[in-house]
């Protein structure tokens, strides 16, 4: 007899394809809307269902896990960050939680270099210019912005974003520094032609383009506070697309303003979709909305890896993908 298909509650509208394949698979609920759910509703769904598929706007804390359903055995992730998600009280109640890791990381190394570009080459301020039909022509010094060949990139969190950062920061004629929790092996240092910092002090001091990539964790939260932001050059330019919280914004925002810091570019905001106000108004800074891994191609696989993590716990084993404190 065929058991009973798994109950699963998927908290966010996801590619067609995806939720038809779902469809197929699972005795599956989807959203109607396309809005974040409540925390009502997340408790209802982690009441119902045996496998909850949540993505980075929910909030799935130890609260809410301590109320969940005896059901409720794998929290499958719609994402590679799992910092919305208590992973250590979810192991605790046997909860089983899985990501999506690999198929963004293409894609938000692409934004990385976007952003780079786009606040070192001023190009939102050549497009106001030509959208605004202000321009009145070429002139030796319009728009001179710097150049990235040659430049120190200083990588933070050297792991899979990290390394597609560094791989295309060298086809641009950058150096490569990096710092991360634990160094690369040899050949993988040597093959990225990046040069290891164990203290991160020593080398935000030395970059000139700072790419945060390591995840938000109780270790990293503001890791750059503003002592560290302090030790970076004026001329220098940060780059954000991993957590929000990982740099304090407001400090951020103040160097900024005073012209200590040359620029930045972010995809990510430590409170959310309340993004500093005082960042938008500089124009050194370029934001945009957590768009980072945002290509139809890249939602699909994530889309594949959900259904891959969901089907291989359902035959009864363990989520390729399964995310265990000690990684984090
Ligand atoms: N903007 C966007 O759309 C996206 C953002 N992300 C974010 O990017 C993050 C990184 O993703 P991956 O590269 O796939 O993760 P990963 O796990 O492959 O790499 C993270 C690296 O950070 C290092 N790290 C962790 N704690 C550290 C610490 N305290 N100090 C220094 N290094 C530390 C780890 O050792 C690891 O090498 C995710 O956790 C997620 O938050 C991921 C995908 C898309
Ligand atoms: O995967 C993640 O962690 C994101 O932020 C969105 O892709």
């Amino acid at each position: 007899m065929a058991s009973k298909p798994l109950s699963v509650v998927v908290t966010r509208r996801l590619p067609e394809a995806v939720e038809t394949r779902m469809k197929e698979l699972f005795d599956v609920r989807l959203r109607d809307d396309d809005t974040p759910m409540s925390r009502g509703q997340l408790l209802d769904a982690m009441q119902e269902a045996d496998v909850l598929v949540p993505t980075v706007t929910d909030t799935i804390d130890a609260g809410l896990i301590g109320q969940a359903g005896s059901r409720l055995k794998l929290i499958a992730n719609f994402g590679a960050g799992v910092d919305h998600i208590d992973v250590d009280t979810a192991r605790t109640r046997g909860i089983l939680v899985s990501n999506t890791p690999g198929v963004v990381t293409e894609d938000t190394a692409d934004m990385v270099m976007s952003l780079l570009l786009a606040v070192t080459r001023r190009i939102p301020e050549g497009l106001a210019t030509m959208q605004g039909g202000h321009w009145s022509g070429w002139a030796p010094t319009a728009f001179l912005g710097g150049r990235i060949g040659g430049k120190r990139l200083g990588i933070l969190g050297m792991g899979r974003i990290g390394q597609a950062v560094a791989r295309r920061a060298r086809a641009f004629g950058m150096q490569v520094h990096y710092h991360n929790r634990r160094r690369l092996r040899p050949e993988a240092e040597a093959a990225l032609e990046a040069t290891y910092w164990d203290s991160l002090d020593q080398m935000l001091a030395r970059v000139d383009v700072l790419s945060v990539n390591c995840p938000h964790t109780p270790a990293t939260f503001h890791l750059l506070n503003a002592r560290r932001l302090k030790l970076m050059k004026p001329s220098a330019v940060i780059v954000n697309t991993s957590r929000g919280e990982v740099i304090d914004e407001n400090a951020l925002a103040r160097r900024l303003r005073a012209g200590d810091l040359a620029g930045a570019g972010l995809d990510v905001y430590e409170h959310g979709t309340d993004v500093n106000p005082e960042l938008r108004d500089l124009p050194n800074v370029v934001l945009l909305p957590h768009m980072g891994s945002a290509t139809r191609e890249g939602r699909l696989e994530m889309g594949e890896k959900v259904i891959i993590n969901v089907k291989t716990f359902a035959d009864g084993h363990r989520p390729p993908d399964q995310v265990v404190p000690a990684m984090l």
